[in-house]
């Protein structure tokens, strides 16, 4: 049985006035999660986290920890510089989140041993289980497959959210069954759950997302067919959630539906009005 499975939303922070909108954010966590998504990614590159105080995080856990049950939220975990992120895992640790998402450290680019000895750390220290995050794009740092399947063994260690780009490394990862394979680009969603991933972290779930968990329940049901058209129709959508920095486009697709403002953290801006005209067709 997979610890992680099924839509995750990769949520955003919404802000207000350049602090965080507690108010929206509650709004939005309980319109995704009435949609029936599996739980909500707290804190990830699509939360704004590298924009935020840790103990801003933490304010953004904590309110969505009044309404959402910790076995819905995991939070994000990111950072270079190892025991600040061991002090905050700490931290994060205090509450009854359902697992970490960690990204290789950024801008270092240490080597594969170092990255083995960064998750080790992370992994030991771990009260809840760890999805690793492999974004290459993002941390300047790509795992291998042997990497991974080393990390694989580490009893805490038990799911990746794979960006990795690399087909044939996502292949074998679901092939060797150690980890839960999640889709972390979404235009590979519907490809990864029919190679046997176990799921996807997606940004752009946040929009129809009761369409991408029927998706996936349809791939769970051998409907492929079905799954495959629910995909098509989103297919536009997803395009264009990535067409301008996530989570700009996002969003401003959540301020078209009125759920949040369409504001962001600098150096991030507001989607282009080219753009919001193009969203705001889309959206119909
Ligand atoms: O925040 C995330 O987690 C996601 N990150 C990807 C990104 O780096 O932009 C996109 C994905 O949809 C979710």
């Amino acid at each position: 049985m997979p610890v992680f499975s099924g839509i995750w939303v990769a949520l955003v922070t919404p802000f207000a006035d350049g602090a965080i909108d507690f108010p929206a954010l509650r709004r939005l966590s309980a319109h995704l999660l009435e949609a029936g998504v599996a739980g909500l990614v707290v804190c990830g590159s699509t939360g704004e986290a590298a924009a935020l105080s840790k103990r801003e995080q933490l304010a953004v856990l904590d309110a969505l920890l009044e309404t959402v049950p910790g076995e819905r939220l995991v939070m994000g975990l990111a950072g270079n510089n190892l025991a600040e992120v061991l002090a905050m895992q700490h931290e994060v640790q205090k509450r009854p989140v359902a697992g970490l998402l960690v990204p290789a450290p950024y801008y270092i680019r240490p080597s594969q041993s170092g990255l083995l000895a960064w998750f080790g750390a992370i992994a030991d220290a771990a009260a809840v289980p760890v999805i690793l995050y492999d974004i290459p794009y993002r941390t300047g740092s790509r795992l291998e497959l042997e990497t991974l399947r080393e990390l694989a063994r580490h009893p805490r260690i038990v799911a990746i959210k794979d960006c990795g780009g690399e087909i044939d490394k996502t292949q074998a990862l679901i092939a060797d069954g150690q980890l839960d394979v999640l889709a972390g680009e979404d235009a590979q969603i519907f490809a990864t759950l029919c190679h046997g991933g176990t799921g996807a972290i997606a940004a752009s779930a946040h929009i129809h997302p009761e369409r991408f968990v029927a998706m996936a329940e349809r791939v769970a049901a051998a409907d492929l067919v079905g799954a495959r058209a629910i995909f098509r129709e989103l297919q536009p959508l997803i395009r264009l959630a990535f067409v301008e920095p996530n989570p700009a486009p996002v969003k401003s697709l959540l301020a078209l539906r009125g759920l949040i403002r369409d504001e962001l953290r600098a150096p991030m801006q507001a989607s282009s009005p080219a753009l919001v005209q193009r969203l705001r067709s889309e959206l119909g």
